[in-house]
């Protein structure tokens, strides 16, 4: 992919846990990795096409001024989270934030943090089968619209679904959506379980009748396990109310483990007689 390079600049901030780097400051310097397509301003010669590099310094020197952070870190990770709000082309950034004069007390060159950071692709499938199942749902997807770190959210449509599993229950409102966002898998999984709550969620029977269920299907092209989330959803091959809705958004979307595409673990599961 393309990027921009912005090296060395030179910012005058007041970052540092010591009381004296707060109160007089001292020379940071900024070297920046803005990956974003050129192609467009490549073939026009349009500064309208193009990021303007000119611009992102005089932003990143003002953001990284007006706050004043212990740690170097934090200054880091602050400024690339504004960059990739500020700059909607801007899908990924890597920052090196260099400390030169670090109050370190012995001879050395430089000390640095660098991070990368960007926009992820997730999608979704959410579903409810207790109560006022549309309102469950039009208020978690509300939630999810409004946080400020995901953006670009676009919806399937809902569809009611036979219980899968425990099936002594009532019948399910279910969907899928698409979003992008700068939190980590992790961080998403915790933010569901938020708007699960607010949908007043009770975790009593495994699969059992809820408020309303958040799960994470896909996450960019990652595969992913930890003690408390897998990534792809392991079962969502198996589940049609989930490749339904979820074929409407992304049929050409490939299990980066089964290498079926969603359409065709959609047309599987459809092929299998039910009872
Ligand atoms: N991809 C994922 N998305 C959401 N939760 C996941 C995922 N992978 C693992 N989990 C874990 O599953 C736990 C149980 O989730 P939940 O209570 O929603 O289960 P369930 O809806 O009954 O079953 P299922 O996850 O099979 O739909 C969550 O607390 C979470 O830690
Ligand atoms: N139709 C349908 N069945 C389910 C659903 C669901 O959302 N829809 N969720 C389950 C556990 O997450 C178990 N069974």
């Amino acid at each position: 992919m393309d990027y921009i390079t912005i090296t060395g600049l030179k910012v005058f901030a007041h970052h540092g846990v010591l009381e004296e780097e707060k109160k007089n400051g001292q020379d940071f310097y900024l070297n920046a990795k803005l990956f974003v397509d050129c192609h467009k301003a490549g073939v026009s010669d349009e500064l309208r096409d193009a990021l303007n590099y000119a611009e992102v310094c005089q932003f990143m020197t003002d953001e990284f001024k007006s706050d004043s952070y212990d740690l170097i870190e934090k200054a880091c990770e602050e400024l690339c989270r504004k960059l990739l709000l500020r700059y909607e082309q801007l899908e990924k950034v890597e920052l090196k934030l260099d400390k030169p004069h670090a109050p370190i007390g012995l001879p050395f060159e430089n000390v640095s943090v660098t991070m990368e950071r960007a926009w992820h692709r997730a999608y979704l499938s959410f579903g409810s089968n207790m109560g006022d199942k549309k309102a469950y749902i039009e208020k978690g997807i509300q939630e999810i619209k409004e946080h400020p770190l995901i953006r670009n959210v676009k919806v399937s449509q809902l569809l009611e679904t036979k219980p899968y599993g425990y099936v002594d229950q009532d019948v399910f409102l279910n969907g899928c959506l698409f979003l992008e966002t700068l939190l980590l898998p992790e961080e998403l999984l915790a933010f569901l379980h938020e708007v699960e709550q607010h949908a007043d969620r009770k975790r009593v029977i495994v699969w059992g009748p809820r408020t309303l269920d958040m799960d994470i299907v896909f996450y960019d092209r990652e595969v992913y396990d930890s003690e408390d989330l897998i990534i792809p959803h392991v079962d969502m091959q198996n589940r049609e109310f989930v490749l339904k809705p979820l074929a409407e958004l992304c049929p050409n979307y490939r299990h980066p483990i089964l290498g079926q595409t969603v359409k065709q673990l959609l047309d599987q599961v459809q092929s299998i007689p039910q009872e």
